[in-house]
């Protein structure tokens, strides 16, 4: 062989080598990319994020956030990605990636973000448990306030001051009347809102908010505690470039600040007063526990005993108040706008309970329709319908995708609710549903299609209790009374959104008794 017949020989041998380590690269690679380059994607980013401050004008936009993000469901897919400032927020929309987010990351996303602005100034800095970050604090507080004022005993023991309540608020309406034929107005938000808040005051700090008893400053402290549910909802210029935070554009931060201050000196009297009249009390109020738990401790995580009273209470009221206000006038909204369904609750207290006797919340279970109503109100008007923030504490995938420690969540709580491939004519209010096609569906947070309180460890802890107020003060009022809208118009459905989706604007309507006097006159 000469060496030019070796020369190519060798050639083609180390051709063939190299075409044989390519393919195999490739084929590597190729490997490597089906089994990590989908997870490695992120969620897809919104189009439009501005230099800096990201999407910030997209969440401050006049549309509702949740109805806006909503589209872009529907452009981007069940998750993916805002930008505030150099912060990612993902957003969460159909019901598999929550359920994949709030039982297999159950753990990684149970923290809430602790710099925002809203959350620093509004929570004593943290020690509001509800925006506590994940943790021993959290965790202590929370099963003091399930222990002490959500378990079952507690609720039933509690169940005079609900009662007496609402018989009070039921008989104010019945007395502004002259004659039994007679209809007259009654503004209802204010109506639940007085009743609501007569009840959670009366439970957590043994006073009454309006009426006999009550506060001197009641409509200043109401309206702080609206600002309060406000504000929260809120993204300042701070959270998106903290260096111009010291600007305040739009000045929330200031309003932020005067709207603690408020509520913490409402508070601070409330303490003063319980530590005054403790040794006198028979019946004790939550305050009343939560200064003997704490009271003699040294303080918890860095938070000395009285901010840790306030803060709780303070939690308690504002978790109390607002959202079982708007789910009741969503409701009664719902009711206006639907005769039918109004009718057919109407027949189901009167087959049930009649007209001569006062409803027992031992008669709730017995009222599967009306039940099914609130159920329907909670699917259409979530009270937040963007859920409460999260923040992811590890590295995670979700639906194939890679979440970074550090990212937030926001759970799209109204497009899960509204997803036609679950719910038909999902914007048509519907109750029936609740008896036939999702008669299983409950809101406890494991159905992850109807998630109104939320999910997971840091769901709402007054599930059961929220829905129980909710359902006894619509029964009651329906039953005592003949309902009407004043005009012909329907019912207008405009919202506002903070943390909370509240009606816009008031919600007037015509009542008139419809049991006999008596029922009234022992109340
Ligand atoms: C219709 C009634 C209510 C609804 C729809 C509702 C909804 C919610 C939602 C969506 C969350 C956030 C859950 C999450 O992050 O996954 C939450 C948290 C919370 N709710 Fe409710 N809620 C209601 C009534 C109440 C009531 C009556 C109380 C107090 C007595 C309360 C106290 C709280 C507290 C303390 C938290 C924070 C829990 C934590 O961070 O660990 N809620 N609620």
């Amino acid at each position: 062989m000469d060496s030019s017949t070796l020369n190519y020989q060798n050639a083609t041998v180390a051709s063939g080598i190299a075409s044989a380590i390519a393919i195999l690269l490739c084929f590597f690679l190729f490997r490597f990319i089906i089994k990590f380059g989908h997870h490695s994607r992120e969620p897809p980013t919104v189009s439009g994020a501005w230099p800096i401050i990201g999407h910030l004008p997209l969440l401050r936009g006049s549309k509702q956030l949740h109805i806006t993000l909503a589209s872009m469901a529907d452009k981007y897919g069940p998750l993916f990605t805002i930008k505030s400032g150099s912060k990612k927020t993902i957003v969460l929309s159909n019901w598999e990636m929550a359920k994949e987010c709030f039982t297999t990351n159950d753990m990684a996303v149970s923290t809430r973000p602790t710099k925002l602005v809203a959350n620093e100034n509004l929570s004593y800095n943290g020690a509001m448990f509800g925006f506590a970050p994940y943790g021993p604090y959290w965790r202590q507080i929370r099963k003091i306030v399930t222990l002490e004022l959500l378990s079952n005993r507690r609720i039933e023991q509690l169940s005079h001051i609900r009662v007496s309540e609402v018989q009070a608020s039921v008989k104010d309406v019945y007395r502004k009347r002259n004659n039994d034929e007679e209809y007259v107005l009654v503004e209802m938000k204010q109506w639940f809102a007085e009743l609501i808040f007569n009840m959670v005051f009366r439970m957590l700090v043994g006073k009454r908010c309006f009426g006999f008893g009550g506060l001197e400053n009641n409509n200043r402290c109401l309206e702080t505690i609206r600002e309060f549910m406000n504000l929260l909802g809120v993204f300042t210029v701070g959270d998106v470039v903290p260096l111009l935070r010291w600007l305040d554009f739009g000045g929330y931060e200031k309003a932020m600040k005067k709207t603690a201050k408020e509520l913490d000196e409402v508070l601070d009297d409330f303490v003063r007063e319980h530590r005054q009249k403790r040794s006198l009390l028979d019946e004790k109020d939550f305050l009343d526990v939560m200064i003997s738990v704490f009271d003699d401790a040294s303080g918890v995580d860095g938070f000395d005993a009285h901010t840790i009273i306030k803060a709780t209470t303070l939690t308690m009221i504002t978790g109390a108040t607002d959202t079982t206000t708007v789910t009741l006038t969503w409701a009664m909204c719902m009711l206006l706008r639907n005769p039918h369904t109004l009718k057919k609750a109407k027949e189901e207290l009167n087959t049930q309970i009649g007209k001569e006797r006062r409803i027992l919340e031992s008669d709730l279970s017995k009222l599967q329709y009306l039940q099914a109503i609130i159920k329907e109100t909670l699917r259409l008007y979530p009270p937040s319908p963007l859920g409460v923030h999260r923040e992811f504490t590890e590295n995670c995938n979700l639906g194939g995708y890679q979440i970074k420690k550090g990212t937030r969540l926001i759970t799209n709580i109204w497009k899960i609710h509204t997803d036609s491939s679950i719910w038909s004519d999902p914007l048509e209010f519907k109750p029936e549903r609740f008896l036939t096609t999702h008669k299983d569906v409950d809101v406890k947070g494991h159905h992850f299609e109807l998630l109104p309180f939320g999910s997971g460890r840091r769901a709402c802890p007054a599930i059961s209790f929220g829905f129980q107020m909710v359902h006894f003060i619509l029964a009651s009022f329906l039953h005592s009374f003949e309902i009407l809208n004043p005009s012909p118009e329907l019912v207008d459905i405009d919202g506002t959104l903070g943390i909370t989706h509240v009606k816009t604007t008031p919600l007037e309507i015509l009542v008139k008794p419809c049991l006999i006097p008596n029922c009234y006159e022992t109340m």
